[in-house]
């Protein structure tokens, strides 16, 4: 079962999300020397600068230099680029990390990008699933209106993405949101990590919220990864997003 853990303003979801991942983080290095975490774009960056680089009670205590650093989705395009996931985690986390203990990340390789090009598309895929671990201690996933998450799309034209079995990075193409050219991990990817947590913010999720936790529509990605993977899956949402949400009790 997951466990869903709703926020008002004043609860601050980065504080708990952040006191969450610094949990992660301590148990893993208890046993290992690295922490293996692999984030979303979009909103969560947001979210991430807020509980682990302002929040100073939680940044003291990040051991970055032990934490490996990888994206459970990519837009092929240039790091550089405004909708490149890594270039805005850079910009709202890494350019603050001051001191000289920095975690190592895991971009894909822009070289091998050449526009428009399946073939390329297809090999930075492919170079990225070998930098990825066989196994991820967190997994920080966000949910899009459409109930998406990573670069898993609902629908029939993406289906092949939410059935691979045995890639674990692949393309994501013509995607319903821009850019078009994408890579993502897949299930497996999931199935085999330690960690799963879900933050949705904000009223444009609302509708989504009542059909994944409601009617639990398993054509939906997020929908499905809860019902695969329920024991290990968190949601942080505040008010706003679970306002329709009529089973409160999770
Ligand atoms: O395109 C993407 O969207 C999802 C959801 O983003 P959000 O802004 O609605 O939270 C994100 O998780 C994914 O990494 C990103 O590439």
């Amino acid at each position: 079962m997951v466990t869903v853990y709703v926020h008002s303003e004043a609860d601050n979801l980065p504080k708990k999300l952040g006191q969450y991942i610094l949990n992660q983080q301590n148990k893993t290095l208890s046993r290992s020397n690295t922490f293996k975490i692999a984030i979303s774009g979009g909103s969560l960056i947001n979210v991430l600068r807020l509980g682990l680089i302002e929040n100073k009670n939680i940044s003291s205590k990040i051991k970055w230099d032990h934490w490996e650093i990888y994206f459970v989705d990519e837009r092929i395009v240039p790091l550089n680029h405004p909708d490149s996931n890594y270039g805005a985690f850079k910009v709202a986390v890494l350019d603050n990390l001051t001191n000289s203990k920095l975690p190592k990340v895991f971009p894909i390789n822009e070289s091998l990008i050449n526009n428009n090009n399946k073939s390329s598309h297809i090999k930075i895929a492919e170079d990225y699933e070998k930098l990825l671990p066989k196994q991820l201690d967190s997994l920080l996933l966000g949910c899009g209106p459409d109930g998406h998450t990573c670069s898993l799309f609902p629908g029939l034209k993406h289906k092949y993405l939410l059935e691979e079995q045995t890639k674990r990075v692949m393309w994501c193409h013509d995607s319903p949101k821009p850019p078009s050219d994408r890579i993502t991990i897949t299930l497996p990817v999931l199935n085999d990590s330690v960690e799963i947590a879900f933050v949705t913010e904000g009223e444009s999720k609302q509708s989504i919220m009542h059909e994944i936790f409601d009617l639990k529509d398993l054509n939906l990605p997020t929908a499905l990864i809860n019902a695969l993977y329920g024991d290990k899956v968190t949601w942080f949402v505040n008010d706003k997003a679970f306002a329709k949400v009529e089973n409160k009790d999770i």
